[in-house]
C-alpha cells in the first residue's frame, strides 16, 4: 500500500491547539476513509487487482466496507482467479464480487441514501448501477487505471446522468 492515502495532514491550525496540547498532525476524514478502503483491498485474493470500498454517511460514520472476492459459500480455492483462459468460464470474470457491491451488500444501515463511497479503483458499470440504485450520492476514487475501458466510460455516463458527484482522491499534504 502506498502512503498517498494518509501522509498526515496538518489538520488543526487553531491557536487553541498550543494551549490544549492537542495533536495537530492527524489524518483528515478523506485520508481516514480512503485508508480504510485501501487496507480492505489488502484482504483480496485477486492476484492482479485488489480493490477496497468504504461507505460513509453524512455524519462521517462508516456504514459498509468491502473488497473483491468470491461469493459467500464459494471457496476462493475452487473458483478461478486467472483471466488468460480462452474459456471465459475458467476465468474470474463471471465469479468475482466487486468491492463496491460487497460494501453495499455488507451495509449495516438499512438506508444508505446520500452516502459517499470511497473506492480504491474507479467503479465498473455493474457496480455503478448498484451504487446508483442504493442511493449513494458521491464517489471518491483513488486509482483510475481502468478509466480507458468501456465499462468505466459507461460508469461515467450513468454517474453524470444520475447526478452522482465523482471526485478523484487527492491528499493535500501541507509542507511546513
Ligand atoms: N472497481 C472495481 N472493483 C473491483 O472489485 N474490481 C475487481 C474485479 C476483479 O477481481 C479485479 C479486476 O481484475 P483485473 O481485470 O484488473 O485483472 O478487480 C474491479 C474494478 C474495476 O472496475
Ligand atoms: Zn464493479
Amino acid at each position: 500500500m502506498d502512503t498517498r492515502a494518509f501522509n498526515g495532514t496538518k489538520t488543526d491550525d487553531s491557536p487553541h491547539h498550543k494551549l490544549s496540547d492537542k495533536r495537530g498532525w492527524y489524518i483528515n476524514w478523506d485520508e481516514y476513509f480512503m485508508a480504510i478502503a485501501l487496507v480492505s483491498a489488502q484482504r483480496s485474493k485477486d492476484p492482479v487487482t485488489q480493490v477496497g470500498a468504504c461507505i460513509v454517511n453524512k455524519d462521517n460514520r462508516i456504514v459498509g466496507v468491502g473488497y473483491n472476492g468470491m461469493p459467500n459459500g464459494c471457496s476462493d480455492d475452487d473458483l478461478p482467479w486467472g483471466k488468460s483462459s480462452t474459456n471465459i468460464l475458467e476465468t474470474k470474470k463471471f465469479y468475482v464480487c466487486h468491492a463496491e457491491m460487497n460494501a453495499i451488500m455488507n451495509k449495516i444501515s438499512s438506508n444508505i441514501e446520500g452516502c459517499t463511497i470511497f473506492v480504491s479503483l474507479f467503479p465498473c458499470n455493474e457496480c455503478t448501477k448498484i451504487i446508483i440504485q442504493s442511493g449513494i450520492k458521491s464517489v471518491v476514487y483513488y486509482d483510475d487505471k481502468n478509466i480507458h475501458k468501456a465499462e468505466a466510460k459507461a460508469s461515467q455516463v450513468m454517474l453524470k446522468k444520475a447526478n452522482i458527484h465523482i471526485r478523484y482522491y487527492m491528499n493535500f499534504s501541507v509542507e511546513c
